[in-house]
C-alpha cells in the first residue's frame, strides 16, 4: 500500500531524514519508535505530503504521493490532526464531521446518510457520543485527543497516519483507541502507521516496529526482532529489560533505573519465627523469589514468607481469597507475601543456615511424608489429594540469573528425592521408594545483591551445595516428622 524508497528530507535544505526505504502492506499496523528528535515526526510529514521531500519515492498504492491532487489524497489518506486552538468554539460533532470534507463533491454538497453514518460510527467507536453537542474548550486534553481521532476516522481512507495517538489518553483509553485501530486494521484493511513513545503498546499493537536513530532507520521488524536489550539500550542509552508480556506473544520493556541502591542485607535462620499456627521468614528487603506457594506463586518480589498449619481436610473453594484473608487477618500484606500451607504442627520446621564457598544460604524444610507417593505409581493413587506436603524452602544471599533460579529449583528437588530414598519413605500403596507427596512446594529466594550467579544445576559451584543442604535438612525434617508423630502430635 505504502512504498518509500531511498527518502530524504528535512527542514531549511538540511536532511534530517537520510536515505529510508521501508514499506507498509495494506492491513498492516507499523509503530515508529526511537528517540526524541530521531526524525519520527519529520517522517510521517514527509510520507503524507504535509512537507515536500528533497530525494526519493513515495508510492501510495502504486502511485506517487505528488501526483495526487489534495482532495483526493485525503480521500486516501487520514492523518490525526494536531490540537488545534480554533476548533476551541465548535462541538465535538462539527470536529469530527470535519472528517467528511474529502467526500463532499463541492462546498454546498448536501449532507449524505453516509456521511452521517461515518460520523456517528466514529464518534461511537471513540466513545465520545455523550460530548456531541459539547465545545471543544470544554473537554479535557484526552477527551479532545479521542475527537481528533473520531474526526481521522470518519474520514474512511485506507492509510491513517497518528503522530502518538495515546498522548493524554489514561490506560482504558490507550486500551479502547487501539483496540479500535488494530481491528479496523484487521477487519477493514486499514493500514496504519503510528508513531509511539510507549514502546510496550507499539510491541502489543503493531504488526513491525520501525526503529529511527538520528533520521536513519536502525531497524525495521516484528516486535521481537526490534526490541532487543542491547539495540534499544544503544539507540535511547537507558539500561532495559525485555520480558514477555503475561497473556501476549510480545515483548515488553521495563527501564532499570540508575540511581536506587539497596543496603547490603544477610539472610540467616534468625530472621525465621515459628508460632503454633505459621512460620513466617521476614526479609528486611524485597526478595526475587520463584515458587510454586498458593498464594503469590511465579517469579516476584517479596520480604514475607508463610508457611502456615491447616487441617488436614483443609478444603476451601476459593483457596486464593481464603488465603488472602487470613494473611491480612495475621497482620501480613498480601501483595508482598507468600503462602504455602502444609498439615503439620509448626514443630515440624527444620531451618538450617549453610555457610559454603558457593555462598551464604538458609534451607527450611517441614516435610509430612504420611501420604508420600510414587512418582511412577502415582497413577494408581485415587483423586483425592490429600496435604501431605514437604515445603522446601532455599533463601541465598547471592544474584542468581533466571535461569539460576530455575535450576535451583530442579537441584532442591532432586535432592528432595534423594532424601526420601535415604530417609527410606515409601509410597502408600505401592510400597516402592516414594519421590514427594501429591502437593509439595518449593521456594527459591535470592537477596539479589553480591556475586552474579548465572547457573545452579547440580554440576555447578552453588548446586552441589544446595543439594547437599536440602538432602541433610529434608532428611532432618523427615525424622522431625517421625518422632513427632510418635509422640502423637
Ligand atoms: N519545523 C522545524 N524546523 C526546523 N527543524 C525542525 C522542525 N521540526 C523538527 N526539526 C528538527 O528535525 C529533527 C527531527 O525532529 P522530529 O520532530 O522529526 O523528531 P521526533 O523523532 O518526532 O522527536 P520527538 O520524539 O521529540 O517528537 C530535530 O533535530 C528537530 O530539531
Amino acid at each position: 500500500m505504502l512504498h518509500i524508497e531511498q527518502l530524504s528530507g528535512g527542514y531549511d535544505g538540511k536532511k534530517y531524514i537520510q536515505d529510508v526505504s521501508f514499506h507498509v502492506e495494506k492491513g498492516e499496523v507499523l509503530g515508529i519508535l526511537g528517540p526524541n528528535g530521531s526524525g519520527k515526526s519529520t517522517i510521517l510529514k514527509l510520507i503524507s505530503g504535509a512537507m515536500p521531500y528533497s530525494e526519493g519515492t513515495v508510492l501510495l498504492d502504486k502511485k506517487p504521493l505528488k501526483n495526487y491532487t489534495p482532495k483526493d489524497l485525503a480521500r486516501k489518506l487520514a492523518v490525526l490532526p494536531q490540537l488545534h486552538a480554533n476548533t476551541f468554539t465548535h462541538t465535538v460533532r462539527e470536529v469530527v464531521s470535519l472528517g467528511r470534507y474529502p467526500h463532499q463533491r463541492s462546498f454546498f454538497s448536501s449532507w449524505s446518510d453516509e456521511d452521517e453514518q461515518a460520523v456517528q460510527q466514529a464518534m461511537q467507536q471513540m466513545g465520545i457520543t455523550k460530548y456531541e453537542h459539547v465545545e471543544m474548550a470544554f473537554l479535557s486534553g484526552g477527551e479532545q485527543q479521542r475527537v481528533f481521532v473520531a474526526q481521522a476516522l470518519a474520514q474512511q481512507a485506507e492509510v491513517l497516519f497518528l503522530d502518538e495517538p495515546t498522548n493524554h489518553l489514561d490506560i482504558a483509553h490507550q486500551r479502547q483507541l487501539l483496540d479500535v485501530i488494530r481491528t479496523e486494521a484487521k477487519v477493514k484493511g486499514l493500514t496504519v502507521v503510528s508513531i509511539f513513545h510507549d514502546m510496550n503498546l507499539a510491541a502489543l499493537y503493531c504488526d513491525r516496529l520501525l526503529l529511527m536513530q538520528q533520521g536513519r532507520i536502525q531497524t525495521i521488524g516484528r516486535p521481537h526482532e526490534v526490541l532487543i536489550d542491547a539495540q534499544i539500550e544503544e539507540v535511547y542509552d537507558t539500561r532495559v529489560a525485555i520480558q514477555p508480556h503475561p497473556e501476549q506473544a510480545k515483548p515488553q520493556v521495563t527501564i532499570l533505573p540508575m540511581i536506587f541502591e539497596d543496603t547490603p542485607i544477610t539472610i540467616r535462620k534468625n530472621h525465621l519465627q515459628v508460632t503454633p499456627q505459621y512460620a513466617v521468614f521476614k526479609s528486611p528487603l524485597s526478595l526475587r523469589t520463584l515458587s510454586s506457594a498458593v498464594h503469590n506463586a511465579g517469579f516476584g518480589w517479596y520480604d514475607t514468607f508463610v508457611n502456615r498449619t491447616v487441617s488436614p481436610n483443609y478444603e476451601h473453594q476459593h483457596v486464593e481469597q481464603e488465603f488472602g484473608a487470613f494473611l491480612r487477618q495475621e497482620g501480613f500484606l498480601p501483595t508482598s507475601t507468600v503462602g504455602m500451607m502444609t498439615a503439620l504442627s509448626m514443630d515440624a520446621v527444620v531451618a538450617n543456615d549453610y555457610d559454603t564457598p558457593a555462598g551464604k544460604f538458609t534451607v527450611i524444610v517441614t516435610a509430612g511424608v504420611g501420604k508420600a507417593i510414587d512418582v511412577a505409581e502415582a497413577y494408581k493413587h485415587g483423586e483425592a489429594v490429600t496435604i501431605g506436603t514437604i515445603n522446601t524452602w532455599i533463601i541465598l544471599n547471592a544474584h542468581l540469573s533466571d535461569e539460576a533460579f530455575v535450576q535451583a529449583l530442579i537441584t532442591a528437588t532432586e535432592a528432595k528425592v534423594k532424601a526420601l530414598q535415604k530417609a527410606g519413605v515409601t509410597d502408600t500403596i505401592s510400597k516402592t521408594v516414594a519421590t514427594g507427596t501429591a502437593t509439595d512446594s518449593v521456594l527459591i529466594a535470592a537477596t539479589q545483591q553480591g556475586t552474579y550467579i548465572q547457573y545452579a544445576g547440580t554440576a555447578t559451584p552453588l548446586g552441589k551445595w544446595i543439594g547437599k543442604a536440602v538432602v541433610e535438612t529434608t532428611v532432618e525434617a523427615i525424622e522431625t516428622y517421625k518422632r513427632l508423630k510418635g509422640t502423637g502430635k
